[in-house]
């Protein structure tokens, strides 16, 4: 069977998306974009997929008859809206992170789905796809004892003016917030976040880097260094200490060059060519699932749960003070 794709928000990721889902993945065939700005949907089905029909708005792409699921790659603060639409229909949707701006949102999502009594949603949270993040997931469960600690690093080369300071948190730690609970199988109790000494390169409405301190109900500490004026690159740290070892995120493949006196490795400059294979599994994995009527993967409880510990981010952002994290009970959907 073809899952026929509808993708609404065609600008960097629902670009990337697109062209994953017609020139790499099998199985699947995009046949309907929506934007906010139509000369962007226009953009993309010309460049991508011609036979495409363009939507003005996206809940009339989710009513259509020829869409078997849906992508929702629009801004953050939309995802709401059109994944709620796409329950309502009974159509798998795929939603890039965040799955709402708000844990009230998010929260939306889940009884909606909840209501369904089937699973429908899969959240964008590509770094569990990672063969990086699965080694790293392997030894944490099998080698190095109970973890205590975790020190990790999030820097991007830099951001656009319109990228203020909650979102280092709703956009940009939400990787951490995921991915760290999956590793270490664990929620958050509290969050903290404190501000060192400002860079140059941050614009004037933004406080970057930003130092966020989680804890967990075992007890584990953890420390993400956000930093997205870094300049170098795009890098991605983590580091696990546990009783009897440590382990550290596997660095991405690439050469070492001996040069001119030099012994060099390239980094990366941008997180699609970071996260390039991971894009690739977890839309296999929507696809796949989708053929069935349902979805796998991260849940729109893991989205919600993310949701909640970003409001905890930011009102620590702005407070300055320890914020405890507290989660309801889990819809039995997500046991
Ligand atoms: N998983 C990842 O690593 C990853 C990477 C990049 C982006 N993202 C997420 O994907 C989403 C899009 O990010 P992006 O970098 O592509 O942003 P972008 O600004 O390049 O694209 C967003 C697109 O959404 C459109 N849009 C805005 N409001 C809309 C609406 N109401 N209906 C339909 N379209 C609308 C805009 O016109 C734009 O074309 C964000 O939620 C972002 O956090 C995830
Ligand atoms: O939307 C992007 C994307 O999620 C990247 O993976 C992250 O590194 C950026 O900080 C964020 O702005």
């Amino acid at each position: 069977m073809t899952v026929r794709i509808g993708v609404i928000g065609t600008g960097m990721i629902g670009r990337d998306h697109t062209r994953r889902m017609q020139q790499v993945l099998a199985g699947t065939q995009v046949v309907a974009l929506s934007d906010y700005n139509p000369d962007a949907a226009r953009a993309v089905q010309k460049d991508l997929v011609p036979d495409a029909k363009v939507y003005d708005r996206g809940e009339d792409l989710i009513a259509a008859p020829d869409v078997d699921a849906v992508l929702v790659c629009s801004t953050g603060s939309t995802h709401e809206p059109y994944v709620l639409a796409a329950i309502a229909a009974g159509k798998p949707v795929f939603c890039e992170k965040p799955l709402a701006t708000t844990a009230e949102g998010a929260l939306r999502i889940v009884e909606a789905e909840a209501a369904k009594g089937s699973r429908l949603v899969q959240v964008g949270f590509m770094r569990r796809y990672d063969a990086g993040y699965r080694m790293l997931k392997q030894v944490v469960d099998n080698d190095i004892g109970t973890p205590l600690m975790v020190h990790a690093a999030h820097r991007n080369p830099t951001v656009p003016d319109t990228y203020g300071t909650p979102m280092a948190i709703h956009d940009t730690l939400i990787h951490e917030i995921d991915v760290l609970r999956w590793l270490l199988n664990d929620d958050y109790v509290s969050a903290q976040v404190v501000f060192p000494r400002k860079s140059s390169h941050a614009h004037s409405g933004l406080r970057d880097p930003q130092m966020v301190l989680l804890e967990t109900a075992k007890g584990i500490r953890i420390d993400v260094e956000i930093f997205v004026n870094c300049r170098y690159g795009y890098d991605i740290q983590c580091q696990i200490v546990g009783e009897e070892g440590l382990a550290n995120l596997p660095e991405p493949m690439s050469i070492t060059l001996r040069k001119q006196a030099h012994l060099q490795n390239e980094i990366l400059m941008d997180w699609k060519d970071r996260f390039i294979d991971s894009y690739d599994v977890e839309l296999a994995d929507f696809i796949k699932a989708a053929a069935l009527g349902t979805a796998a993967g991260p849940t729109a409880w893991d989205g919600y749960v993310a949701a909640i510990t970003s409001d905890a981010c930011v009102q620590a952002q702005e407070s300055g003070q320890i914020v405890p994290i507290t989660l309801p009970a889990r819809p039995a959907l997500y046991d």
